[in-house]
């Protein structure tokens, strides 16, 4: 096993952090299931529409679904609210521009985000400085990519260090099972995304997006209007709600619903 500190310096590891635009491969660690990995990370989605206007708007040309998971809300795109899932953006094999209403998740995160210091969290927030409507687009979640074994691993490095953990799992269900696990760690490599903290009742909310690789782009969406100055969160266990084992950290979301604990990071 290799030591404990080779790749966790110490506790405020931000400092060391290289900032990316979006996802980044871990490194070679030999394991087939880092070669899997690697395969779809270098795979493209072939799926390419032909609408020719410059705009995505009908079903029957556009095989994302046109504009159909957004929609324009004055000023900005944001996802529906019946939004049907996956999302799947145009691409750069497409025929339409790039303003068409199918592209969100792509442009990068929103302007407007303010890292500050969370006295509810006693750590590093993200907020807004001007108000968001519902459904706008926050930024994506970016990191490293990593293999599970590799994401068991650096989580029991986190927990016996007692560092933070950045470790994040997007888990997609089709008829309700497990179809696709993607494993993000923006510890040492990441974006603005790492610095959203858990909220029990968060204002945002996580989904998948592909754009032309196979594995998807961790989108964080404005779950309901929030307002200028809010702390900006979601629920790190997404949609599931996970029974309590292993080793439970006390959540400090303060929400009423607040189950006490933050949601494990068990796979
Ligand atoms: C993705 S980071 C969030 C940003 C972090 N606050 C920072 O300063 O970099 C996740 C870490 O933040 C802390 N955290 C996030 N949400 C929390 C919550 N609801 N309760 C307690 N700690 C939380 C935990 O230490 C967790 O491992």
């Amino acid at each position: 096993m290799r030591d404990l500190e080779d790749n966790y310096d110490h506790e405020d590891n931000e400092n060391d952090m290289e900032y990316i635009l979006e996802c980044v491969l871990m490194e070679d660690d030999g394991s087939d299931e880092y070669k899997e990995l690697r395969n779809n990370y270098n795979s493209q989605l072939t799926q390419s529409c032909k609408c020719s206007k410059g705009v995505c708007s009908d079903l029957a040309e556009c095989p994302h679904g046109g504009a159909y998971k957004y929609s324009s809300n004055k000023s900005e795109l944001v996802l529906k609210s019946n939004n049907s899932l996956p999302i799947f953006e145009c691409n750069g094999s497409c025929e339409c521009g790039i303003n068409c209403g199918n592209r969100l998740v792509q442009n990068g995160p929103r302007r407007d985000l303010e890292i500050f210091d969370s006295p509810l969290y006693h750590s590093k927030g993200v907020r807004t400085t001007v108000n968001i409507p519902q459904g706008a687009f926050i930024c994506e979640y970016a990191g490293e990519l990593i293999t599970k074994t590799e994401s068991q691993r650096r989580i029991e490095v986190n927990d016996s260090l007692g560092y933070m953990n950045y470790v994040l799992c997007l888990k997609e269900f089709a008829s309700e099972e497990i179809s696709e696990v993607t494993i993000v760690d923006p510890c040492r490599r990441g974006n603005i995304g790492r610095y959203l903290n858990h909220s029990c009742q968060p204002n945002c909310q996580i989904m998948a997006v592909r754009v032309e690789c196979p594995i998807p782009k961790i989108g964080i969406f404005a779950s309901r209007d929030i307002h200028a100055l809010e702390e900006l969160c979601f629920h790190y266990g997404g949609e599931e709600t996970r029974p309590k084992t292993g080793s439970c950290k006390i959540c400090l979301c303060g929400s009423l619903n607040c189950s006490g604990f933050m949601p494990n990071t068990e796979m």
